[in-house]
């Protein structure tokens, strides 16, 4: 279920309440509550992680009281000092700076993504802290909006709504705003795991002829699930119809969708992005998007984010751009806030986390 900003602001203030030790409380509880571990959580996360935290009595926790606003760096060095426990989303840069600003009492780090390029993992590991993070309980929503994005994009719905409302439906006219259909295609996925899979899974249906995938190597056990064929990167652009992007960011998948991939791609190609902005070199796909090297992407990540409204991506009728919303959904959204919740708690209590990266 998801709370309205009232009743979360309510649940809010209930579950800071053991960091302001307040006068009803006895002093034996009061002694109790400051001796349990000391957590911070950088965003007002979804009611569920809130609930359990709060629930546990096993922590006490202050949190940044907004989600339009991320914490300033500033307050963030602040507020971490002399922590247990910290529960981020993917906004903050957890690096070297702010462990250090943490402390060594930081034991546990839980984010509240499946994405973990904003933060060091070999700061954390030098400092031996366990990290959590949420993978799986987004993978639904991330296909579905993969899907969706995809399909806006190759049948042109921004521009024909635009055209639509804007007085440009003039009478019915044979190739107008026409665009490519997933029938008969072949689908490249760039990197393929659970949300590669699952996209696939939602695509069949569309009477797709061929999957082809590639990775730093094959994944015959997921590649059996979808019936995909191992290739390499040259040949994913080559014959993909439909090209998705679907790996992490990490320092050997950085701006991989470059010049050298897209001038390989047909020119009838759709292109969509929604793993992060920094694998794509965005200048490269500007010049592939304008002068018709490729014929559309929809990008649901970009660098930076937010996208400045002015830049020249926004420009285009075949560039699709939406505000990094794949997983934003009321259920997978709580559920991501609980998978934290939970893996901070079994991580300050010394046992595996449900979700925990080997660093
Ligand atoms: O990394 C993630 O979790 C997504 O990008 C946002 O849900």
């Amino acid at each position: 279920m998801w709370y309205g900003r009232v009743a979360l602001r309510r649940l809010q203030r209930i579950a800071v309440a053991p960091l302001s030790v307040g006068s009803s409380l006895t002093r034996a509880a009061q002694r109790e509550m400051s001796s349990l571990p000391r957590v911070y959580i950088t965003r007002q996360i979804p009611p569920e992680g809130l609930r359990i935290l709060r629930e546990s009595g096993q922590v006490q926790f202050d949190i940044w009281d907004s989600d339009d606003v991320p914490v300033p760096r500033k307050e963030l060095l602040k507020k971490v000092k002399g922590v247990d426990g910290l529960v981020c989303v993917l906004t903050e840069k957890i690096d070297a700076e702010l462990l250090d600003a943490a402390g060594p009492n930081l034991k546990v780090l839980s984010t509240m993504s499946v994405g973990f390029d904003h933060l060091s993992l070999e700061e954390l590991k030098k400092r031996r802290i366990r990290v959590g993070y949420t993978p799986d309980v987004l993978t639904d929503a991330v296909a579905e909006l993969t899907v969706a994005l995809l399909l806006t994009t190759s049948r042109r719905l921004v521009e024909a709504t635009h055209e639509a409302k804007t007085g440009g439906w003039g009478t019915w006219r044979t190739l107008w705003l026409c665009g490519y259909e997933l029938a008969n295609s072949t689908v490249g996925i760039l990197g393929l795991g659970r949300i590669g899979v699952a996209i696939a899974e939602r695509l069949k249906p569309f009477k797709v002829k061929k999957f082809i995938y590639t990775d730093v190597a094959p994944r015959p056990e997921l590649a059996r699930m979808i019936d995909a064929e191992y290739v390499s990167m040259d040949e994913l652009a080559r014959q993909s119809d439909f090209l998705a992007v679907c790996c992490a960011l990490t320092p050997e998948t950085k701006e991989i969708c470059n010049k050298d991939l897209f001038s390989k791609m047909k020119n009838t190609s759709i292109f969509i992005n929604t793993s992060r902005g920094g694998v794509v070199h965005q200048e490269d796909l500007y010049e592939a998007l304008s002068s018709g090297q490729i014929a559309g992407a929809g990008l649901d990540v970009t660098v930076p984010e937010p996208l400045p409204t002015s830049h020249p991506l926004f420009t285009l009728k075949n560039c699709v751009i939406l505000p990094h919303i794949a997983s934003a959904s009321y259920t997978t959204r709580n559920a991501m806030s609980a998978l934290a919740a939970n893996n901070l708690l079994l991580g300050l209590k010394g046992e595996p986390m449900i979700k925990e990266l080997k660093l």
